[in-house]
């Protein structure tokens, strides 16, 4: 294996990623600015963001938070719920600010109260995004009480994807933040017009490390974490060059006592060291030449958006992650905190 000190990619983008809005939105849009040209920006506020509207003005207040001269591009998602009428997908479509629209099961994570009941209701819905070219992002896990919480993403899409991949062909779908072989194979084996993102913390952990010594609520995430083979799962398919894996953190900040209590939330905040992240495990792989494509080429493919001008150095050079970041008027506990990671970012002077 060749020794790297320093790589240059092309700019990455985050196909995944929670800004949160108001306070807490402006004190972290800046990590993922830094290292990101574009971003999918999740709808999942409270209220969730259902129309072209709220999906416009939701953009207007992130270009407003991002830090001065930043040429950060929000790219806008719709929430779909029971009620989404096709009418709403061609407004999102003309719009040009809205790229996708997300699909949470009702109930499954995170702010997903309001979301899908009954999937079988969607098709004019997804009908209309596959005649615009809109892709569908799928939290992929089945709500059902009496499946297994480990269980239930692979329940998903014997259950639900499959037929719905089936039904619909031509649509675009990303399953997003795919934890387990099983994801793994079903995107390899299925259309060229599925693809998957991977997330950082299920690369770099399994579900021991949210039991390690006592209960580890800021390892906590939904899909949670998986056994050991399927981690190794997800490194091979990110490290494989396969093109419809791609980058996308799910960077999901909550307020640290949402975490640490009796019932804390779903959601790993990730974004203050994401692309160096990923670069530790490309690296521990013996993968780094493969990163760019993960990163920076094969989501922009998938979505059909040029690659970035832009370029971004990572230089190995040892740096411990803070125990917390400020979080509106509170505080962030971050992926690895207190941890040493052995690459950093480095902006390129181009032109
Ligand atoms: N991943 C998570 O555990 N939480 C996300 C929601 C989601 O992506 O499912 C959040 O918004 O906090
Ligand atoms: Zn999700
Ligand atoms: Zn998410």
């Amino acid at each position: 294996m060749e020794h790297h000190d320093s790589i240059e990619l092309t700019q990455p983008d985050d196909w995944h990623l929670h800004l949160r809005d108001g306070a807490a939105m402006a004190d972290v849009v800046g990590f993922s600015a830094r290292r990101f040209a574009r971003a999918i920006v999740m709808p999942n506020l409270k209220p969730p963001v259902v129309t072209t509207e709220q999906a416009r003005a939701y953009r207007a207040r992130i270009l407003a938070a991002l830090p001065e001269g930043s040429d950060f591009q929000p790219l806008m998602t719709l929430y779909l719920t029971d009620h989404t009428n096709p009418s709403e997908i061609e407004r999102a479509k003309a719009s040009g600010l809205v790229v996708a629209c997300k699909l949470y099961p009702a109930g499954a994570t995170t702010n997903s109260e309001n979301g899908v009941t009954d999937i079988t209701r969607l098709k004019p819905v997804l009908e209309a995004m596959r005649e615009v070219g809109m892709p569908l992002l799928v939290h992929g896990e089945v709500t059902d009480e009496s499946i297994d919480i480990f269980d239930r993403e692979s329940v998903f899409i014997e259950r639900v994807l499959h037929p719905l991949i089936e039904q619909h062909p031509g649509l675009r779908v990303v399953l997003e933040h795919v934890t387990t072989a099983e994801a793994v194979n079903f995107v390899r084996s299925g259309p060229e017009t599925l693809g998957a993102t991977i997330t950082p913390h299920h690369l770099l952990y399994n579900r021991n490390a949210l039991l390690a010594g006592g209960i580890r609520p800021h390892l906590y995430c939904l899909p949670v974490l998986k056994r050991e083979r399927h981690r190794l799962a997800l490194v091979e398919a990110a490290t494989s060059g396969h093109p419809r894996f791609f980058l996308g953190t799910d960077s999901a900040p909550h307020a640290l006592g949402t975490k640490e209590c009796g019932c804390g939330c779903a959601g790993i905040f990730s974004a203050h060291a994401a692309l160096e992240l990923y670069a530790e495990v490309f690296d521990r792989a013996g993968a780094l030449d493969r990163l760019e494509g993960f990163a920076s080429r094969h989501g922009a493919e998938f979505y059909g958006l040029p690659m970035n001008q832009g370029r971004i150095r990572l230089v190995r050079r040892p740096w411990t992650v803070p125990e917390y970041y400020r979080f509106k008027d509170s505080r962030v506990v971050p992926l690895c905190a207190g941890a040493t990671l052995g690459w950093q970012v480095e902006p390129v002077q181009t032109g």
